[in-house]
């Protein structure tokens, strides 16, 4: 479960965040769609606890992630636009590094391979290294990643971005199956109709208030658009 309780962030004169509230349930992906400087990635970056809020508090099972940073920590996984690797290792190495990291135990061969296979990660391609990756098989591995730590709560920023129509719908399945394991998933787009696929709730920001809700079968592709473009105009 994630929840932001009342959350605002001020830098300097700029309120980034504006007394923001919201609440992700296990199994619930949570679409945050908003014009750029709208206050999305503040409020990911809030949750990961890279800046305190100014007021108001934000919680991860329950847990405030400023007081309980480091228990915290090893419920959450984190997959930026792009996913940090180490390019001179092959994305099996960097999964066995990061799993063992996360979960703080060595993970077994199989299981590491099973769960890129999960990904749709072909074999060969997990032994090859990563700075010869595409964008798109770099989200793979961070994926892999997220499910290797058994991360309750998923916090993505800008995922889709460059990637294919083929990619970004592989990628939608993959976060629909994490969520289906029971992850709370929160994601930042500017890809509405990603937003539509993928989502079990979406959520609209503007100057840094979080100005609309609801739930994304509640809407159609057209009716979400009109919406979002009727918002950034008002
Ligand atoms: N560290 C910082 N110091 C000062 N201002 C900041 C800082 N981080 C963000 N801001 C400001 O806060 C506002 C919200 O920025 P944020 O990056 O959260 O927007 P966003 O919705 O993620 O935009 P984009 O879609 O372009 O990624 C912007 O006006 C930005 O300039």
């Amino acid at each position: 479960m994630l929840e932001a309780i009342a959350v605002s962030k001020q830098f300097n004169e700029k309120k980034a965040v504006d007394t923001v509230s919201l609440r992700v349930a296990p199994g619930d992906i949570y679409c945050l769609l908003g014009a750029n400087g709208a206050g999305k990635t503040t409020l990911i970056n809030l949750f990961l606890n890279f800046h305190p809020p100014t007021t108001g508090e934000l919680r991860i099972n329950g847990k405030d992630v400023v007081r309980h940073a480091q228990e915290v920590k090893r419920d959450l996984a984190y997959i930026p636009e792009q996913v940090m690797l180490y390019g001179v290792l092959s994305g099996l190495e960097n999964l066995a590094y990061f799993a063992e990291l996360g979960t703080g135990e060595r993970q077994p061969l199989e299981r590491l391979l099973g769960l890129l296979h999960d990904v749709g990660l072909a074999q060969d391609a997990a032994l090859h290294r990563v700075s010869t990756y595409s964008k798109g098989m770099r989200q793979k591995v961070g994926i892999a990643i997220a499910v290797a730590k058994n991360a309750k709560a998923l916090l993505l920023d800008e995922p889709t971005s460059g990637l294919d129509p083929k990619a970004a719908n592989e990628f939608s399945l993959l976060l629909r199956r994490a969520a289906g394991e029971g992850c709370a998933v929160l994601t930042t787009t500017h890809d509405l109709f990603h937003a539509k696929q993928t989502a079990s709730r979406i959520g609209i920001m503007r100057q840094g208030r979080l100005v609309a809700e609801m739930a994304a079968a509640d809407v159609s592709h057209g009716e979400l658009e009109t919406l979002y473009l009727d918002y950034m105009s008002a």
